[in-house]
């Protein structure tokens, strides 16, 4: 039998995006994709409206205007079925800590309708290396034990759109790399994309396919973060953002 086309609808599609506090924008006409297989960057300061797009595309925050697409399911209008294609991790969106391992993952995979739950849960504690925490309440876990509590509920559903907060900020490096190498290999599936925000640029650098440069969100800048420096005249990627932070309106005109 021939192989059927490979799918290239692009996982996400945020379009016009923009979203108002009091009058003021915090995300101001924001357009990008993410394609199966590739992993987005989402750069910027503090306060450049990153978790702002994240709880948007999460159907968390009403867009003022704009849509967005997973898999091309509108979420305004398609919100469980667009969420049934996506998951989420976040350090400030931690499991209930009076739940075991187990059980946290458990009751997050009966919401997602995870088939053979039992041996998903049973693979996803051997991979995050929780094995021994099985039944230990996620509230006594160390932050970086409880961020990969939370990645393996991010993976249950083995989502379409994976949307990392800044996935490996409370990690130890050798940890940190283990979760840097297992988003790859989710991502290297390619029926999956990332989004991925983080503030640590090499490591940007080395598992972002493309990033985007949010600065009073607009988007100010995007593209391969090998190549991007260069093409500003900055010698890394840490320069480029910090000339992003510091002087956005100079960058807006070169
Ligand atoms: N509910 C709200 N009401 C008013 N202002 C808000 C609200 N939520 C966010 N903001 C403002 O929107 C701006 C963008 O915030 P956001 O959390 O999206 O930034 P961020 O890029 O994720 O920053 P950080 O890197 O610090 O996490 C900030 O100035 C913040 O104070």
């Amino acid at each position: 039998m021939p192989t059927p086309p490979a799918d290239t609808t692009p996982v996400l599609v945020a379009h016009a995006l923009r979203k108002t506090f009091g009058g003021a924008a915090v995300v101001d006409g924001v357009s990008f994709q993410v394609g199966r297989g590739e992993i987005v960057g989402l750069l910027g300061p503090n306060g450049a409206g990153k978790t702002t797009t994240i709880n948007m595309i999460l159907g968390v925050l009403a867009p003022t205007s704009g849509t967005i697409r997973v898999e091309g399911v509108d979420v305004a209008t398609r919100r469980c079925a667009a969420l049934e294609r996506t998951n989420f991790a976040a350090v400030y969106a931690p499991l209930p800590g009076n739940l075991s391992v187990a059980q946290n993952l458990r009751v997050f995979g009966l919401m997602y309708g995870v088939r053979d739950l039992a041996g998903r849960i049973e693979a996803l504690l051997r991979e995050l290396d929780l094995v021994r925490f099985r039944d230990t309440k996620c509230g006594v876990l160390s932050s970086g034990e409880q961020t990969r509590v939370s990645l393996a509920k991010a993976m249950l559903n083995d989502p379409r759109l994976l949307l990392l907060d800044e996935p490996t900020a409370s990690l130890d490096p050798a940890t940190a790399q283990d979760v840097r190498a297992r988003i790859r290999a989710f991502a290297a599936r390619g029926s999956g994309g990332v989004l991925w925000t983080s503030h640590n640029m090499l490591e940007v650098q080395e598992v972002c396919d493309r990033v985007l440069f949010l600065s009073r969100g607009r988007i100010l800048l995007e593209g391969d973060p090998r190549t991007l420096p260069r093409e500003h005249g900055r010698a890394t990627l840490e320069d480029l953002f910090i000339a992003v932070a510091r002087e956005p309106l100079a960058l807006e005109r070169a």
